[in-house]
């Protein structure tokens, strides 16, 4: 197993945002997680990646247990993510960008930083553009170069946020291709996102939260087509998608 998260919980405040959860991973799945607003997705990620620290509970990477390590720290052993929203260096090239990814992501130097930025870049399909200035970029090729970014720390698991948000479809499609090579190159994919079919498409799991517990988990068809998960979406502009998705 890669990852496995053993009875984690989260609060702010009085509001527990995760009462307890558990998840696992195996070596190469790739798992669509949905959920609706709020239910604790963003912050699971967090829990993962070591943005957020749990309350109480586990995590473990490849039988490891990591739930001491900071985000620095988790990265370096192999967790990389992206954010909802792309934070590049506006005043950086696009290879800058992979390069201090590289650097401080993951520690590497020299040479070795070097290759993992060309590698992240090119396998993002950003040579035309990698010295332009990540402020300049459009908004796929930001997209790319949050992957790059991402890729750059060599993560064995990567985790992706929402990132095809405000992509028109053909846009979205050359994303999720690229994804799609990302995970065949051997990465294991975990990956938020609101648009259900793109996720259906490119997913061998469906993973469904809502608030912060796993409801449902299995197939993508199966879990389309569960009718709690349906409950949970009803009234929901979901609701289409997951129609859309099941057939
Ligand atoms: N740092 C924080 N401080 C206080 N509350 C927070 C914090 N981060 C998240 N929350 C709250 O925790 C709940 C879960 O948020 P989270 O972002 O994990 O949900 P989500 O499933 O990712 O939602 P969305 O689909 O809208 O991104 C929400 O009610 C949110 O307002």
């Amino acid at each position: 197993m890669l990852l496995e998260l053993r009875d984690t919980s989260k609060r702010y405040g009085d509001m527990v945002v995760i009462p307890k959860l558990s998840l696992s991973v195996e070596d190469g799945e790739f798992i669509g997680v949905i959920g609706p607003n709020g239910a604790g997705k963003s912050t699971m990620f967090g829990l993962i990646s070591g943005s957020t620290a749990c309350d109480s509970g586990s995590v473990f990477l490849d039988g490891k247990d990591i739930t001491s390590f900071d985000a620095a720290e988790r990265c370096k052993a192999g967790i990389g993510r992206t954010f909802q929203i792309p934070q590049p260096f506006e005043g950086m090239t696009a290879f800058e960008n992979a390069l201090v990814a590289a650097t401080f992501g993951n520690g590497r130097h020299g040479h070795a930083a070097q290759a993992a930025a060309v590698d992240a870049i090119e396998g993002c399909g950003l040579e035309a553009v990698a010295d332009k200035l990540a402020g300049t970029l459009t908004l796929l090729q930001r997209k790319r170069l949050e992957l790059a970014r991402a890729l750059a720390t060599r993560p064995r698991l990567l985790l992706l946020d929402e990132v095809a948000g405000g992509l028109t479809d053909d846009e979205m499609q050359q994303l999720l291709q690229l994804i799609v090579t990302i995970h065949q190159g051997g990465v294991t994919i975990l990956w938020i996102e609101h648009l259900v079919h793109a996720l259906v498409s490119a997913a061998d799991r469906l993973v469904v939260l809502a608030s912060g517990a796993v409801i449902c988990d299995g197939d993508p068809k199966t879990v389309m087509a569960d009718q709690m998960v349906r409950d949970t979406y009803l009234g929901s502009d979901i609701e289409e998608e997951l129609d859309h998705a099941a057939h």
